[in-house]
């Protein structure tokens, strides 16, 4: 029978060196993601068998199969799953389609510590090549009568040709490496499958093939799991490790659960439910195809693990299983868009898991802040998702403040709230070091004003819709006024002392040469409360879109104008005192024009931006500081 030769995706090629010169030290994960498979193959048949019974007529039983010849030195798994046909081989075994894989390998090989970024991406079938130089696969779909074999030594190319298969299902051979034999004896698997597997509900069977000289002897199957769906057991019967192992093959993950969630609702409506919030945050969570790992089951025959309905969007680092009593066992999945009672079990899960969350950050808050360091960012985005939810999301944010070194919730910023103080103050942009330094704070920190610092990207979405917590509004401090006069401060006394020295008429005269010249290029030029170190800056200004929103929507091309912006000076520094004084002799000189755009330009370099013109923002400067030197 003909084969052919056909070389791997290339990201496969590189995943595939990694994997064999990796020094992961738990090389016997390769059999538990490969029992995961098969269970998978298993599941997906019972799947389609329910519409249409006579692909598995022949052979009701699911079963997966372990056989080991210490002649040749393998060891072979074998299910009676849902199959594989010629492309589905090339397509599953020759590719990865999970999207960003390639940057993900780049990564990986460019880290020291790849071994720990293997556990991220979860190395799946491809992880049979830790200990084995060779592997073989033989497949026959269900419902089709060809079977196919598959042969790859992973070093760039596979071969693909017919083969004669009786049954359908899959078995995979592992020419076991000369240094990996323990993989073929019976004590290791046993021990290996009890470990990782034993939570399978498809009985896990082992038949060692003997020696020549025992042929004779007789064998028979041994079963090497419990084989019942773990969620249908009570708490007291699992054991946190079966939990664990639960998990990592559900998530197809390598680390510890954060949280987990055994539980059963009763009533008008009756469900199960195994979830698992992930120590780790997956490499693709914000990609954007990225799916929820919540598996749909009925009754315990599995239906999907592409339910979107099951689990909102922000909570899609939950991985688990859902089971329910209630929707039929030949549901398919477009009743399942849109169907009252999954909109019922996802406001319960939404609610349960919220609830956890809630009771793990009052009473163990730094494991808190270690769940809401790798998915504090996804949960936010329920606060625009989820209107319903938004008072008991905001409670579970946790911020960065100019005050604080460590995280703080909205509850802590008000309960710090100076006298007089009426909203909660923030700034937001891309960079949490160079908010740190904006001007627009210099007010705040000198009244000792907390001002949440806000950089992820999600913050300036949902900032445009929630416009308050418990009462207190939130407030930009880079646009509209800044009230700070209203805040009783430390320095409030010291600040009134000095305004009343100030030459209010100085200044007027100023405001107006600069609005005057900058007339067209900002929308006002007003004294700055906020201000204490700088000269200048910019803000928007009340009603207008902030500064850094605005930026991001420009730059997804969501929005093409640019507001003008107000442009506030410091009536307390040096540079505006003596220019106050300036205009105030010379009427206006044309010379300070030079300075007033320089201002201005100097406002737009802290926002981030560039001066207006390059060539004529030089040539001013060159003439202000020509005249500074003679
Ligand atoms: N025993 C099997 N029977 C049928 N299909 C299989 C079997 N083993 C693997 N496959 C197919 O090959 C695909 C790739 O498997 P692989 O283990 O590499 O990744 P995965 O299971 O999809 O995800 P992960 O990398 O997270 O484990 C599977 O999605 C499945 O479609």
């Amino acid at each position: 029978m003909s084969e052919e030769q056909l070389s791997f995706q290339a990201e496969v090629s590189r995943l595939l060196d990694i994997v064999a010169h990796s020094l992961y030290s738990n090389k016997e994960i390769f059999l538990r993601e490969l029992i995961s498979n098969a269970s998978d193959a298993c599941d997906k048949l019972r799947y389609l068998a329910l519409t249409n019974g006579d692909l598995m007529k022949d052979d009701p039983d699911f079963r997966i199969d372990l056989e080991v010849n210490p002649d040749a030195k393998t060891l072979t798994i074998s299910d009676n799953g849902i199959g594989m046909n010629r492309e589905e081989l090339i397509d599953n075994l020759g590719t990865i389609a999970r999207s960003g894989t390639s940057a993900f390998m780049s990564q990986m090989e460019n880290s020291k510590d790849g071994n720990n970024l293997i556990g991220q991406f979860g190395v799946g079938f491809y992880s049979a090549y830790m200990v084995s130089d060779k592997v073989s696969v033989i497949s026959r779909k269900a419902g089709e009568e060809q079977g196919w074999k598959w042969d790859s030594d992973g070093k760039g190319a596979f071969t693909i040709g017919e083969t004669d298969k009786q049954t359908r299902g899959t078995s995979i051979t592992l020419h076991l490496k000369e240094d990996q034999g323990e993989f073929g004896e019976e004590l290791r698997l046993r021990n290996i499958i009890k470990t990782y597997s034993d939570h399978i509900p498809i009985p896990i069977r082992f038949k060692a093939v003997k020696k020549d000289e025992d042929k004779e002897a007789g064998e028979e199957w041994a079963t090497l799991n419990s084989a019942s769906a773990i969620w249908t057991r009570s708490k007291s019967e699992v054991t946190d490790e079966q939990y664990k192992e639960f998990y990592h093959h559900v998530a197809h993950a390598y680390d510890d659960p954060w949280l987990q969630e055994h539980f059963r609702v009763e009533g008008v409506h009756e469900y199960s439910g195994l979830l698992f919030i992930p120590g780790s945050k997956p490499f693709d969570l914000f990609h954007p195809e990225r799916k929820h790992g919540v598996k749909l089951y009925v009754r315990r025959v599995f239906i999907t693990d592409d339910c979107q309905e099951l689990i909102p969007p922000y909570l899609r680092f939950l991985k688990g299983v859902i089971d329910t009593e209630d929707l039929p066992l030949n549901i398919s999945r477009e009743m399942l868009q849109d169907n009252p009672l999954l909109r019922k079990i996802r406001s319960g899960i939404t609610k349960r898991v919220l609830g956890l969350l809630e009771k793990k950050a009052e009473k163990e808050a730094e494991e808190y802040i270690k769940f809401w360091e790798q998915f504090g960012p996804v949960l936010k985005e329920g606060l625009y998702e989820d209107l319903a939810q938004k008072d008991d999301l905001l409670k579970l944010c946790r911020f960065r403040s100019i005050k604080s070194d460590g995280w703080i919730s909205l509850a802590d910023y008000i309960a710090g709230m100076k006298e007089g103080q009426e909203h909660i103050y923030y700034i937001s942009g891309e960079d949490e070091k160079a908010l740190r330094r904006s001007p627009q704070i210099e007010g705040f920190k000198a009244k000792d004003i907390d001002v949440l610092v806000l950089f992820d990207p999600v913050d300036e979405f949902w900032m445009t819709t929630i416009t308050d917590f418990e009462g207190k509004s939130f407030k930009s401090v880079t646009r509209g006024g800044a009230d700070l006069g209203k805040i009783s401060g430390a320095k409030s006394d010291e600040d009134k002392a000095e305004s009343k020295d100030e030459n209010k008429d100085e200044l007027g005269a100023l405001l107006g040469f600069m609005k005057l010249t900058l007339e067209g290029e900002v929308k006002d030029v007003r004294s700055s409360e906020r201000l204490t170190d700088s000269a200048v800056c910019l803000v928007a200004d009340d009603g207008d879109m902030d500064i850094h929103l605005e930026r991001i929507l420009r730059s997804h091309k969501q929005v093409d104008q640019i507001s003008k912006r107000v442009l506030e000076i410091n009536p307390k520094h040096a540079l505006v005192k003596q220019l106050s004084s300036l205009i105030k002799k010379d009427g206006g000189a044309s010379e300070l024009e030079d300075v007033a755009w320089l201002l201005l330009d100097q406002a737009r370099i802290l926002e981030g931006q560039a001066p207006a013109d390059a060539a004529t923002f030089a040539q001013r400067m060159s003439r202000v500081m020509g005249k500074g030197l003679i």
